[in-house]
């Protein structure tokens, strides 16, 4: 899906309008019936509903959204911001067609009985243009201590699309958020996300062919791209087919990490699955992975890697450690190496060390770094959309793949382009989820996706792996064995 700007989703509509597709007034009142429909399904008529509107189209939106309630016998009352006198065109229409009184409000002056009450705010959408201040911040401020169900309609007020509020900023806070057509990219970033709760896209019928011909360098990855782009399997083929795997890392005491990658690189479908690894390691690994073939990279830890065949993938770092020799063995490989490859956790902190190793990683790898790892890698920034925009910076001037893992992940390729990821959940934040991602990926790269495709699905098939995970053992329980596990679902989905 693609993600547009604030500027982009207005110029959409007013293409759709100018072209004679539809009228304003008709969008806002297939906004307020996408929203209608969305509550009736979710929430009974037992519930009063307080709808507050600002005087732009949002407020048109909630005033709008009013009166298909009231129709259909739902005890709903609608506040307007005193100051709002002025209406846009439409939203005065959609009041003049409400059939109630409104109650005009002036800062906290405004009671709302909590029980069985769901406050819906449609204050301020994308139109936006400065921080909430004066009556507005403490209408929303009161709203925010109210004990409610709290939806916004479009953005929480308070919230812009393209950017992120700053700490203390008074911003509506929402336990759901039913946007128009497409995600607002501040909602893919912490700072903003907490306070858009869960996020429905709802369709309001903008024209398709517009939004086709708007560019954007920044996507949300979707359900379609995993399975317009999955390989099925031939049924002639032979494991010879599906590519050559090889997972290095682990030393003392984090054998556990690269065990749980080769684990998932079989999962993931890949034909032959080796584990280089310090000696010590080769019972376990060889005990609990027997598909894999183990090869040693040392006794104590890695002192040089020396791989034994051809045409093979690599992901390593996990558990790797950042023993001198281990660094020294890892400087060779990737003087030596020329193919894409899967770097994490240790190999990234070893890279953070020395930065002129950014130099030696081969085009087209894939780094997946969490946020720490990637400030130590790159520097700190001051939130993480600027983080986000050093990470597309990066990407293209070493022709990587990054990774910057969180609960929505983002991807920033070598051209420039950004894919966030919404599949996963809090039960993922345990130590070795990060050690399964690179499992997957490097099972996937090495079954002949290019870096873009293997990453872009390795992330989603993770998240994804996590939700059944979530539904399966509850997101304290699941474990990162457990998202290994939950792969099959995935895939079996997929097959249906
Ligand atoms: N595009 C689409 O596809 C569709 C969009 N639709 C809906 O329209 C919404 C966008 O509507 P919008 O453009 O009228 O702006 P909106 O957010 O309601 O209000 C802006 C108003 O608030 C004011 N204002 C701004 N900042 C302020 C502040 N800090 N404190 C106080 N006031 C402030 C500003 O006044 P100004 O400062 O410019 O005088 C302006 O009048 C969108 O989110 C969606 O819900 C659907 O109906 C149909 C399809
Ligand atoms: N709250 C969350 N929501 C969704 N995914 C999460 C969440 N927390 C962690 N994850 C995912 O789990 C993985 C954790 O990776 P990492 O931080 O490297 O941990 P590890 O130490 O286990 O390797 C990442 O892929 C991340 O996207
Ligand atoms: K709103």
């Amino acid at each position: 899906m693609k993600i547009l700007t604030s500027t982009q989703i207005k110029e959409c509509a007013n293409q759709s309008i100018q072209s004679e597709i539809t009228t304003s007034l008709e969008l806002m009142e297939s906004s307020a019936l996408a929203c209608f429909e969305w509550l009736k399904s979710r929430y009974s008529n037992e519930h009063n509903y307080y709808i507050f509107c600002g005087k732009g189209n949002n407020g048109g939106d909630g005033l709008a959204l009013a009166r298909l309630l009231y129709n259909e016998n739902f005890n709903v009352e609608a506040f307007i911001i005193q100051s709002s006198a002025d209406f846009s065109e439409d939203t005065q229409i959609n009041f003049d067609k409400f059939p109630k009184s409104v109650y005009f409000i002036e800062g906290d002056d405004f009671e709302v009985t909590e029980e069985k009450a769901i406050i819906i705010d449609a204050l301020f959408g994308t139109g936006l243009n400065k921080k909430l201040k004066g009556e507005a911040e403490k209408i929303v401020s009161k709203l925010n201590e109210i004990n409610a169900i709290k939806i916004s309609i479009d953005i929480p007020s308070g919230l812009f699309a393209d950017s992120l509020p700053e700490e203390n900023q008074i911003v509506f806070r929402a336990d759901e958020t039913l946007t128009f057509e497409f995600y607002k990219r501040s909602f893919l970033h912490l700072e903003a996300a907490q306070y858009a709760g869960k996020i429905h896209v709802l369709d309001i019928g903008l024209d398709k062919n517009l939004i086709e011909n708007e560019k954007t360098d920044n996507y949300l990855i979707e359900y379609s791209h995993f399975e317009k782009n999955y390989k099925r399997r031939n049924p002639f083929s032979n494991k010879g087919n599906f590519g050559k795997a090889i997972i290095i890392g682990g030393s003392y005491g984090k054998i556990g990490s690269i065990t749980l990658s080769t684990l998932s690189a079989l999962r993931v479908g890949t034909g032959l699955v080796f584990t280089g690894a310090p000696e010590y390691g080769s019972l376990v690994l060889q005990t609990i992975a027997p598909e894999a073939m183990f090869f040693s990279c040392g006794d104590k830890y890695i002192e040089d890697i020396q791989i034994p065949f051809e045409n093979y993938t690599i992901g390593i770092g996990p558990g790797l450690g950042t023993e001198a020799t281990t660094k020294m063995a890892f400087e060779k490989m990737l003087e030596n190496e020329n193919n894409p490859m899967v770097l994490d956790a240790d190999a990234l902190n070893i890279i953070s060390e020395n930065k002129d190793l950014l130099n030696l990683i081969p085009k087209y790898s894939i780094i997946t770094p969490h946020p720490k790892e990637f400030e130590r890698l790159f520097g700190k920034t001051n939130s993480t959309l600027e983080q986000c925009e050093l990470a597309r910076k990066k990407a293209k001037e070493y022709e990587i793949v990054i990774v910057i893992k969180g609960h929505n992940t983002a991807i920033l390729l070598p051209e420039g382009t950004c894919y966030y990821n919404a599949t996963g959940n809090a039960g993922m934040a345990k130590g070795g989820s990060g050690d399964v991602l690179t499992g997957i990926i490097t099972g996937l790269l090495a079954q002949g996706y290019d870096s873009k495709l293997a990453t872009i699905l390795g992330v989603y098939i993770h998240g994804k792996a996590g939700d059944y995970a979530y539904e399966k053992f509850s997101q304290e329980s699941m474990t990162a064995q457990g998202i290994i596990q939950c792969l099959s679902d995935v895939f079996l989905e997929l097959n249906k």
